[in-house]
């Protein structure tokens, strides 16, 4: 018998529980943007679920456990999916499967312990589920899940998707195909890496990068994120000839769809847990995040007569893997100083074992993601492995905080050099000051050298740092300088031994000529290698078709830069600025003078050389203005009848009239027909 207290309590909590769970649904469905682990949201639903079945009479109508999602976002049209699409309901070890399996055998009238149902086994993608509408064979829609019911138009967001036939010949009626879109794992790190260094915001995970990309109204940002999708099951199938689910996935590979290929078909609910064991070893190498797999009941008859509760089939369960975050404490934080100077913070923390390795250390990005979590040393955090790979502190355990810990003071000087570090206005990072700090130029000199810049051959981490200790280089300039004799005594490394291993002579000899050679390499990478401030391969590349050298790219101005097709104003004067700092102008001349040669970039090809820039012509010229337009069309310009302060140039003839004043107001530059011809020769464009 209860007491009221009892009564009073659970009723408490039951509502307390209610409106977390309420309030984490809205931010994860609606916002795409979670404040808790999808672990602790499931504790809270898990408690919530378990409270309900214990007193029934909280049970309401609309109570969250009963629903699918959320609401459908008014930034897209509504849609009304033919056949509902449920969410799951989740097993979390072998004896809720092994529940499961009991429970559907009860569904359909069988004696416990006389059946042994086929199962077909699947992984359970961490993304977003998505509905393909297609009539007679033609894709109508594509629509996100939303409340079950009714969900989000987003066709356009997902065309470019591999696996997703927009015609499927010889089909008859209605067709639904569901699934779930997703960014894989590397997607999600290449997107950071890139957003990192152009100083665009981060993905906090690929399934949010996901929800956020098919969500939106820039189709642009969407085709970014290099968007993924596998299809696993069918609503209506009007004349498609399938019995079972294995079948389903089996029909859907033969019409091109994106299928996963991590399923499998078992004998019994023992052979699915084995499965699920083998998936959660497999977990770390996944190319993409799966939170559990999802055990179906094979054959599809079956399935009709099981049915579904209000929210969920009672003949599938997601088996979710084990929380794939650790608890530790963090016991220091310390700081490293990168290429540009910038100082980042890296939490040491006391090691834990996490997916199969250890971690202790994890990077906590800047100044503001610290105070964002209130990070204080002597903290136990919550880690992660962002992408599977890279180790993220999520947030503090507040509960386990010591009360004598202080907020994080970020250092206010650089700790290698000792010159004051500063924050720069608009960037989210602070720098070390001092233009000849040793870890800026040892990593300037690496950063120039590495694969993705200069490709320079045999100059290896450890080499630089020699380099750079023994005075002979300061900058990647310096490179050019080196004599063999200068080389062959440094230090290279150790022998397995340990003894110090010397450059050598031979090796001296090569190790230059490789660096000379590098004096020929495309454009974009001596662009990158100025290591302007988010200025990665993909801006080195629309700059280098603009540019056709390094002193034009120097004496740009915001204005011009800010034409270029992706750069935007706020880029276009940091660039200008990075430009004109007195540094990089004493940089960029004593590389030029070092003899750099740089070739157009091999990414140029014909009809190409003018991508990114955009005419007008005015006023009379040698030839006819169409065929002119059509020439400069051919090779990937734009020719527009306006000057706007998108214009790259005005092509000015005799008697240009009106829109030599509006180009000269707009700052557009103006050419005339020698200077034209003279830009054209510089991109490799026949004269026409
Ligand atoms: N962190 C938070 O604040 C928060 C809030 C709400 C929900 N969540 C998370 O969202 C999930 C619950 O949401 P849900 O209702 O979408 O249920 P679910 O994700 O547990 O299960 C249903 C969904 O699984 C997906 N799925 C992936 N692979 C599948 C496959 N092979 N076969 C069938 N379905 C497959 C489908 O999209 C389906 O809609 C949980 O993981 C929960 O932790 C987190
Ligand atoms: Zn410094």
């Amino acid at each position: 018998m209860s007491t009221p207290a009892d009564v009073q309590t659970v009723q408490a909590r039951h509502a307390e529980l209610t409106a977390q769970v309420r309030e984490h649904n809205q931010r994860y469905y609606e916002q795409d943007a979670p404040t808790i682990s999808d672990f602790e949201y499931d504790a809270l639903a898990r408690e919530l679920r378990e409270l309900e079945a214990l007193h029934p009479e909280l049970l309401t109508g609309d109570a969250p456990t009963l629903t699918v999602g959320g609401r459908p976002s008014t930034l897209f049209e509504k849609v009304r999916h033919p056949t509902p699409m449920t969410s799951l309901d989740n097993a979390f070890t072998d004896a809720e499967l092994s529940e499961f399996d009991d429970k559907v055998a009860r569904a359909l009238n069988l004696k416990l312990g006389e059946h042994t149902f086929t199962y077909t086994c699947e992984l359970k993608i961490d993304g977003l589920s998505i509905n393909l509408y297609y009539v007679d064979g033609v894709l109508q829609w594509a629509a996100t899940r939303g409340d079950g019911e009714t969900g989000e138009k987003v066709t356009a967001n997902v065309e470019g998707i591999p696996g997703i036939p927009t015609v499927l010949p010889g089909l008859k009626g209605e067709l639904e195909v569901r699934g779930e879109v997703y960014m894989s794992r590397a997607a999600f790190l290449a997107y950071n890496v890139a957003a990192e260094e152009e100083g665009r915001p981060l993905l906090k995970n690929p399934r949010n990068g996901a929800a956020g990309a098919l969500r939106q109204k820039n189709a642009a940002e969407t085709r970014r994120r290099n968007l993924d999708v596998i299809l696993y099951s069918l609503g209506k199938r009007d004349g498609v000839p399938v019995r079972s689910q294995w079948e389903v996935l089996e029909w859907l590979r033969a019409q091109g769809f994106a299928v996963s290929e991590f399923s499998r078909r078992v004998e019994g609910s023992a052979a699915a847990a084995l499965y699920h064991a083998e998936m959660t070893a497999k977990r770390p190498e996944l190319p993409f995040d799966a939170d559990g797999s999802v055990v179906k009941l094979d054959d599809l008859r079956l399935q009709d007569e099981a049915g579904y509760t209000s929210r969920a089939p009672k003949w599938a369960i997601a088996y979710k893997f084990p929380a794939d975050q650790a608890q530790t404490v963090m016991n220091d934080i310390s700081i490293q100083v990168g290429r540009t100077g910038k100082l980042t913070p890296v939490a040491e923390l006391q090691p834990v074992q996490l997916e199969g390795s250890t971690v202790s250390r994890a990077t906590l990005h800047n100044e503001d993601f610290i105070r964002g979590l209130d990070l204080r040393v002597g903290d136990t955090v919550l880690v992660h492995k962002s992408g599977g790979i890279i180790p993220e502190v999520l947030r503090v355990v507040l509960e386990l905080r010591p009360p004598d810990a202080v907020p994080y003071v970020f250092p206010t000087h650089c700790p290698v050099c000792g010159h004051t570090a500063e924050r720069q206005e608009g960037a989210a990072g602070t720098f070390c000051t001092n233009p000849a700090c040793p870890a800026k130029a040892t990593l300037r000199v690496q950063y120039f050298a590495s694969r993705d810049v200069l490709d320079i051959k045999g100059l290896g981490e450890r080499l630089v740092v020699e380099l750079v200790n023994s005075g002979l280089v300061r900058d990647p300039a310096d490179l050019y300088a080196l004599q063999p004799e200068q080389i062959e005594h440094l230090a290279m490394g150790e022998t397995t031994t340990g003894a110090v291993r010397k450059v050598g002579r031979k090796t001296a000899d090569k190790l230059v000529a490789e660096i000379e050679a590098s004096k020929t390499r495309e454009l974009w990478r001596f662009i990158r290698s100025l290591g302007l401030p988010g200025v990665g391969e993909g801006t080195s590349t629309r700059l280098a078709r603009v540019y056709p050298t390094l002193a034009a790219l120097q004496a740009a101005t915001a204005e011009e830069l800010a034409r270029i097709p992706d750069i935007g104003a706020a880029t276009a004067e940091v660039l200008a600025s990075g430009l004109a700092d007195p540094d990089m102008q004493a940089f960029v001349t004593r590389l030029v003078a070092a003899g750099i040669q740089p070739t157009a970039s091999a990414d140029v090809q014909t009809g190409e050389q003018l991508a990114g820039l955009s005419f007008v012509i005015t006023g009379t010229l040698s030839r006819p203005r169409d065929s002119l337009k059509a020439h400069l069309e051919a090779h990937g310009a734009r020719v527009g009848s306006s000057v706007t302060s998108k214009t790259s140039y005005l092509i000015a003839g005799e008697d240009g009239g009106g829109k030599l004043s509006k180009a000269s107001e707009l700052k557009v530059p103006i050419l005339d027909e020698a200077a034209l011809n003279a830009l054209l020769e510089e991109r490799g464009v026949a004269l026409g």
